[in-house]
């Protein structure tokens, strides 16, 4: 898959494509459907398939830290992206500048004349362009004269409601990885690189591989039993989301615990699944009962894995 960062990458060689546009947090099933119907006009125009999205999402650049949780990363879009099978996708810089473009002009300068679309799907909600004036109706009005054909897609339903990043982020939230995991069509996942901690883990009897969660506000708090990925190898583990309120931590952090492991991995990359809830977070007053929680969660998750039941010491 082609990655173009930036409209200002955008190559003659480009022109000519079938495109989508839009966030796609999550890459839920309700995009797959989407994406699907793309790769079929891609398949019938013997033209490229095409995902235009923005970084950061409109909504993190206007509302900041009170922008919603984010599902998934960049790099983990890109990744469920080409795992489905596109071929590109044209990042945007989400800037005041880009926000300040008409809606004529994205269509004109960008979809027309710079991409060359031939197809484009987006949903019959969408708005873009300078105070969001640009609706479906102008898209297929411009793309009428244009030679652009413009369709939008059905809304994609499970149990009688329209499958949304909204939808998946409540149930993340409630701690309902289940119906998460049945919206998204696959585990919820957390990844990165792992970072140096405050190395109180070796002292507490349990190691703790950690992710630092950039931005604000994460979807998902608590104790999972989780399945980890290191360098092709999959691990279960037991994970802590949250700051550590029994250090006063400020930081938000993933900490996984990994089982009958013993390496050192700082600077690795660590795709993290969350596999079950099992608590929420909490303070505890002393370290011998935030110890012997730890001890609790990860017979817990253990038992979830259907592993043996010998006390986890072994990851020192
Ligand atoms: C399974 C598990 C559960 C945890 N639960 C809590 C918790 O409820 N409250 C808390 O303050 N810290 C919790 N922690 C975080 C520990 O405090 C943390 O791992 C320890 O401080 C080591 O930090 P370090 O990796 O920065 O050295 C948990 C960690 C693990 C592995
Ligand atoms: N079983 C294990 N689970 C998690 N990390 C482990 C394990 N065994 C060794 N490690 C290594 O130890 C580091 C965590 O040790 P820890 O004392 O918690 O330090 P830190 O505070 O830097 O995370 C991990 O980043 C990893 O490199």
């Amino acid at each position: 898959m082609e990655l173009i960062r930036g409209i200002h990458n955008i190559r003659p060689h480009h022109f000519g494509c079938v495109l989508t546009i839009g966030n796609f947090d999550g890459v839920h099933l309700g995009h797959a459907e989407v994406l699907k119907g793309l790769l079929t006009d891609a398949k019938a125009h013997s033209l490229s398939s095409t995902v235009m999205l923005f970084e950061p999402q409109p909504q993190e650049f206007f509302a900041k830290n009170n922008a919603p949780a984010r599902l998934t990363r960049l790099r983990d879009k890109l990744r469920l992206l080409s795992d489905l099978g596109i071929e590109r996708v044209i990042c945007i810089s989400f800037n005041q500048q880009f926000a300040n473009m008409h809606a004529e002009q994205f269509v004109n300068d960008i979809l027309i004349k710079k991409l060359g679309v031939k197809a484009l799907t987006v949903g019959d909600d969408f708005k873009f362009g300078k105070q969001r004036q640009g609706n479906f109706d102008l898209l297929a009005s411009m793309g009428k004269q244009a030679g652009m054909d413009v369709k939008s897609t059905a809304s994609f339903r499970q149990l009688n409601a329209r499958v949304s990043s909204t939808l998946i982020r409540d149930a993340l939230a409630s701690g309902d990885l289940a119906s998460a995991k049945t919206m998204l069509g696959h585990d919820y996942a957390i990844s990165g690189r792992v970072i140096h901690g405050w190395k109180r883990g070796r002292e507490l009897g349990f190691r703790t591989a950690n992710i630092a969660l950039k931005r604000q506000v994460c979807p998902v708090n608590g104790v999972f039993a989780v399945q980890a990925t290191i360098a092709g190898k999959q691990i279960f583990g037991v994970a802590n989301v949250g700051n550590k309120p029994t250090f006063n931590g400020t930081r938000a952090l993933l900490e996984v615990h990994l089982f009958d492991f013993a390496q050192d991995i700082y600077g690795q990359f660590m795709h993290v699944e969350l596999i079950k809830k099992l608590r929420n977070e909490k303070k505890f007053e002393t370290l011998t009962q935030l110890t012997a929680q730890i001890a609790t969660d990860v017979a817990a998750a253990k038992q979830c894995f259907g592993l043996n039941q010998v006390a986890d010491r072994d990851g020192m």
